[in-house]
């Protein structure tokens, strides 16, 4: 049974220039208990996707009409893109999703404590009492390794370093125990040995708590550490989707194998970065048939800039969506 169930959503946000397509028929699932993985340049529409979960992105935002967001918690299904008052927007927000993001700073109120704040979270998410709801904070501090937790309850989020900061803040996404994590590059702003840390402490999470995460970022080696499936984004698409082993082992879609082939090899520290050559289309001027075929080195003239490849399976839930996910044709002989 999944725990949120995404179909066919696009979202288009009205500019001045006009109306952009940020995200295309996109797909996917996660069970309690799991961690998917989403990948992709700067821009690809992952932060936009990991929004629609939690209804927060802008006035501006148009969802497409066969789009689907489906919650499931307790047994009982939220039609997420159907709320409409933001009062009943509780349940999605601060309730059964809760989400951390890269600056941490951004979770917390300047002039509120740590512990003051994670108090008024519990007051509207739990029916818990002002003294349980504190006891519950620092207890949650604490299970973060987060030392002198009564101490720092009372403390700034400014008076934090950046690592303990990152935790406190996974602390108080955590302490109303959400079914869903959001983590949209967590651990992108801390250093090697501490986003390792963070890394471990959200994996012993999962299953301490047995909620699913939607672990965003644009590195592929930190997905291989934390995701058991992975979906990649190019410009608002899911293009290859897998389990780890599936899509990092044995990538099929062009772009993906470029992405894998970027990653510097621990084998050959000196070899020479060979980044996905060419830039990514605007928004405002997106390609026709598939998206990636004006950087794909194997794109077909007259197939590829015409027909959009629909996502095709390779094998026990690993799917591409490339004309050659099997390989090349065989050249006819002239
Ligand atoms: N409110 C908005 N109005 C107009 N365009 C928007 C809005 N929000 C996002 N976009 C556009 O949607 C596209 C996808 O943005 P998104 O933030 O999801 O990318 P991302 O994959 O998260 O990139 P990054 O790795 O840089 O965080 C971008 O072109 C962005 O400019
Ligand atoms: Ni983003």
């Amino acid at each position: 049974m999944s725990l949120i169930s995404v179909r066919d959503l696009d979202i288009r946000f009205r500019t001045d220039e006009g109306l952009i397509t940020a995200v295309e028929d996109v797909s996917f699932d996660i069970a309690p208990g799991e961690v998917l993985g989403l990948v992709g340049e700067s821009g690809s529409g992952k932060s936009v996707t990991a929004k629609s979960l939690m209804r927060l992105n802008g006035d501006n935002t148009v969802y497409g009409p066969k789009s689907s967001i489906r919650l499931t918690v307790d047994g009982k299904g939220i039609d997420v893109l159907a709320l409409k008052r933001p009062r009943d927007m509780a349940p999605v927000r601060g309730g059964a999703i809760s989400m951390i993001f890269q600056e941490p700073m951004a979770s917390f109120a300047p002039a509120l404590t740590v512990g003051k704040q994670m108090v008024e979270q519990l007051m509207i998410h739990t029916d818990m009492t002002k003294a349980q709801a504190k006891a519950h904070s620092i207890d949650m501090l604490d299970r973060v390794g987060i030392p002198a937790p009564d101490r720092r309850f009372d403390q700034y989020a400014f008076e934090f370093s950046g690592g303990m900061r990152q935790r406190a803040m996974i602390a108080m996404a955590l302490s109303t125990s959400p079914k869903l994590l959001i983590a949209d590059e967590p651990t992108t702003a801390l250093d090697v040995t501490i986003q390792a840390q963070v890394i471990d402490l959200m994996k012993d999470l999962v299953t301490e708590f047995g909620m699913g995460i939607l672990f965003i970022t644009h590195d592929l080696g930190v997905i291989a550490q934390t995701a058991d499936r992975v979906a990649v984004m190019y410009l608002g698409k899911i293009i290859e989707t897998g389990t780890v082993r599936q899509v990092i082992r044995d990538p099929r879609h062009p772009y993906t194998k470029g992405l894998i082939d970027a990653l510097p090899k621990l084998e050959d520290l000196d070899a020479p970065l060979t980044p996905v050559p060419g830039d990514i289309p605007s928004p405002l001027n997106r390609p026709s048939g598939c998206v990636f075929h004006t950087r794909c080195a194997i794109a077909r003239p007259g197939h590829c800039d015409r027909v959009p490849p629909a996502p095709r399976s390779t094998g026990q839930g690993h799917r591409v969506a490339c004309h050659y996910a099997e390989g090349l044709p065989v050249e006819e002989p002239a």
